[in-house]
């Protein structure tokens, strides 16, 4: 596991000029797309490159972690449209390139498994962009979740819809109960994980991911398993990691050759 120490905006081009490496050697790859608001300079740095660079992502496929069980199909914070308004009517992707779990489907069950068919059928994920809740949940894998989940149902934690509540108004009784999140497994299936986190409320949850036991209290430290994890923090959200110095001076002393 790597871990970067940086500035806000720097995490969001360092991760974006690893996916602008991958896309560049690999037209078709699969990149792992995250809602939240961690990945957003991400997203604006890969549409400024688009824009300007001409990074183009007309082959590449995508898929989405998570969505909320039962939001209408047009509701602004359905997962589908966050992703349409952050990144993808932002760059190229052909129609249909990006894909979610269907949060509208009458066979939830059934969505569930046809989501695990379709990132199989292109091979997986070559890129796996992550936030971490503040109780370390990844996508919406909350506490107690097995570390061997495939996509699935899933109950909120009311911690994570405090968290959401902001999207909605502040309105906690707006946000919904149930999800449909990719699972642990499957995130694990992902050839890269990148992981963003900012601010002092990530703290112990990037403490625990990166320096805690293996744990199902806390979803995202399945990743310690990972043999590709580049985790990515603000100084703030690096303020509880015991080896926090190690982790600078290694990643200052990194050959740019090497790349994230
Ligand atoms: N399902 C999403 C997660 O994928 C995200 O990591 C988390 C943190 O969001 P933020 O980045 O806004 O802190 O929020 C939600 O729960």
């Amino acid at each position: 596991m790597e871990v970067v120490i940086a500035p806000g905006p720097e995490l969001g081009r360092l991760a974006a000029a690893a996916i602008e490496k991958l896309v560049r050697e690999q037209p078709d790859a699969v990149l792992g797309l995250a809602t939240g608001s961690s990945p957003l300079a991400v997203y604006d740095e890969l549409a400024r490159r688009h824009a300007e660079h001409g990074l183009s992502f007309a082959r590449v496929r995508a898929f989405m972690l998570d969505e909320y069980v039962g939001l209408a199909a047009d509701h602004p914070e359905r997962y589908r449209n966050v992703i349409e308004k952050e990144i993808a009517s932002r760059v190229n992707f052909a129609p249909g390139a990006v894909q979610g779990p269907d949060g509208l489907a009458d066979d939830l069950v059934g969505a569930c498994a046809a989501y695990e068919d379709a990132i199989a059928s292109v091979g997986g994920v070559d890129l796996q962009l992550l936030g971490i809740g503040t109780d370390g949940h990844i996508a919406f894998n909350e506490p107690g979740s097995s570390l061997a989940s495939r996509t699935r149902i899933k109950t909120l934690t009311r911690q994570t819809r405090e968290d959401n509540a902001r999207f909605f108004g502040g309105d906690l009784d707006q946000v919904p109960q149930h999800c449909l999140t990719q699972g642990l497994a499957t995130i694990m299936s992902a050839r890269h994980l990148v992981l963003l986190a900012t601010g002092r409320g990530k703290a112990e949850a990037v403490h625990q991911l990166v320096e805690g036991p293996v744990s199902a209290m806390w979803p995202a430290t399945i990743l310690q398993h990972h043999p590709h994890v580049t985790v990515l923090v603000d100084d703030a959200a690096a303020s509880r990691l015991q080896l926090a110095d190690y982790y600078r001076e290694t990643f200052a002393a990194k050959p740019d050759w090497q790349g994230l």
